[in-house]
C-alpha cells in the first residue's frame, strides 16, 4: 500500500482552532478534520499547505512567516496509509469560508475533544493542547520553598505545564506528599497551569491532578494505558526501542532524553537533534526534548519535530 502524504493545517485565531466537516462518502467522511489535503507529485508540504488552504478556505498563507511544524503522524487505516504532516498556521489573510461547500467552525482549543475526528487525529489534539514548555520540579529545602520556586517559574517563565517530581517524599510519607500536591495544584489552578504527578497512576484516586508521568521502567509494568483518557499520561524514554514499546500504551506524550549533555546524568550519551528528529518521526504522539534544554532551544526543538522542551534548571 502506498503512503499518502497529507499537508494538514491547525489554523489558530487567539485560542480558537478552525475545523471543517468532511463530506459524506469520502474517506473518513462525515467526521470533522483540520483543513488540508494530499501533496501533488513533486510538491513540497509547505506549497501543498498554501494551495489547499486557498482551495478549501479561500485564505492566503505566508509559509515563510506564519507557519510552524506541529507533529507528523503515520497512520494505517487498513484501506489507506497516511502521513499527516501537521502545521500550525497562526497568520493568514482573508476570511476563512467553506469554499467547497463544507461546514466550518472555530472551536476553543479545550473543546476540540467534543468533536468526532478520524482516528489518526487524536495526537494532533494532544499536540494542540500541550504547550512548548514543560517544567519538571527540582530540589527544594522546605515545602514553602517549593511553592516559591514554582510560583516564580509560572509567573516569570510562562509555565503552564508542570510535573511534580519527588520520589523520596512520594515513597516515604504519602500523607505529606498529598498535602504538598494539594498546595501545588492550588497554585497551578490559580494560574491556568496543569499539574502532572511523577507517581503511580493510582495516585489519581488520592490526589487531585491533571495526569501522571511514569519512567520507562514503570511503564513497562503495564499492558495497556493505565490512566483514563480524560487525564494526561506521559512516559520518559531514552531510545528508539523504548519509544516503540510505549506506543502500545497510547501515551499523550513522551519525554526523550538526553538531547545534550547534562550535569544530572553526566554518564548518558547525548542523542543530538538529528537522532531526536528521526526517532520522533516514528511515533504518533508528541515528544518533548529533555536534557540540557534552555529556553533558547525551543525553536530548534520544534524545527526538529518536538512538541517543545522539558527542563528543570532552565526555570527552577
Ligand atoms: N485534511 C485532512 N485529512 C485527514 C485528517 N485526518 C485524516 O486522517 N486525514 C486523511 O488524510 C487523507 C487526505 O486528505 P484529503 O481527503 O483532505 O485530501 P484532499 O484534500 O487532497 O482531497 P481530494 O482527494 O478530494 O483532492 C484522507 O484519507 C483523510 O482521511 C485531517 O485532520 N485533515
Ligand atoms: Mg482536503
Amino acid at each position: 500500500m502506498s503512503l499518502v502524504h497529507v499537508a494538514v493545517a491547525v489554523i489558530m485565531r487567539d485560542n480558537e482552532v478552525l475545523i471543517a466537516r468532511r463530506p459524506d462518502g469520502v474517506h473518513q467522511g462525515g467526521l470533522w478534520e483540520f483543513p488540508g489535503g494530499k501533496l501533488e507529485k513533486n510538491e513540497s508540504v509547505q506549497h501543498a499547505l498554501k494551495r489547499e488552504l486557498k482551495e478549501e478556505l479561500d485564505i492566503e498563507v505566508d509559509v515563510h512567516a506564519g507557519v510552524e511544524p506541529l507533529i507528523r503522524i503515520h497512520h494505517d487505516y487498513g484501506d489507506k496509509a497516511v502521513l499527516l504532516d501537521v502545521w500550525v498556521v497562526s497568520r493568514f489573510s482573508g476570511v476563512a469560508k467553506g469554499a467547497e461547500g463544507q461546514p466550518i467552525k472555530w472551536v476553543e482549543k479545550a473543546n476540540l475533544t467534543e468533536f468526532d475526528f478520524p482516528a489518526a487525529n487524536r495526537p494532533i489534539i494532544s499536540a494542540i493542547m500541550l504547550p512548548h514548555k514543560y517544567l519538571i520540579t527540582g530540589g527544594y529545602k522546605t515545602n514553602d520553598d517549593c511553592i516559591q520556586k514554582l510560583q516564580n517559574a509560572i509567573l516569570h517563565h510562562d509555565i503552564t505545564l508542570v510535573q511534580f517530581r519527588h520520589h523520596e517524599l512520594y515513597l516515604s510519607d504519602r500523607t505529606e506528599y498529598i498535602k504538598q500536591v494539594k498546595k501545588i495544584k492550588g497554585l497551578c489552578d490559580r494560574n491556568g497551569a496543569r499539574l502532572i504527578l511523577n507517581a503511580q497512576p493510582s495516585i489519581l484516586h488520592e490526589a487531585d491532578a491533571d495526569g501522571v508521568h511514569l519512567t520507562f521502567a514503570e511503564a513497562r509494568g503495564y499492558n495497556e494505558r493505565p490512566v483514563a483518557t480524560d487525564k494526561w499520561f506521559g512516559v520518559s524514554c531514552h531510545n528508539k526501542e523504548e519509544l516503540a514499546w510505549v506506543s502500545r500504551l497510547s501515551p499523550d506524550y513522551a519525554l526523550l532524553s538526553p538531547i545534550k549533555e547534562t550535569s544530572t546524568h553526566p554518564e548518558a550519551m547525548p542523542l543530538g537533534w538529528t537522532l531526536f528528529r528521526a526517532l520522533t518521526d516514528q511515533v504518533a504522539f508528541p515528544v518533548f526534548a529533555l536534557g540540557g534544554m534552555q529556553e533558547t532551544d525551543i525553536n530548534t526543538a520544534i524545527t526538529n519535530g518536538a512538541q517543545g522542551i522539558a527542563a528543570i534548571s532552565a526555570w527552577w
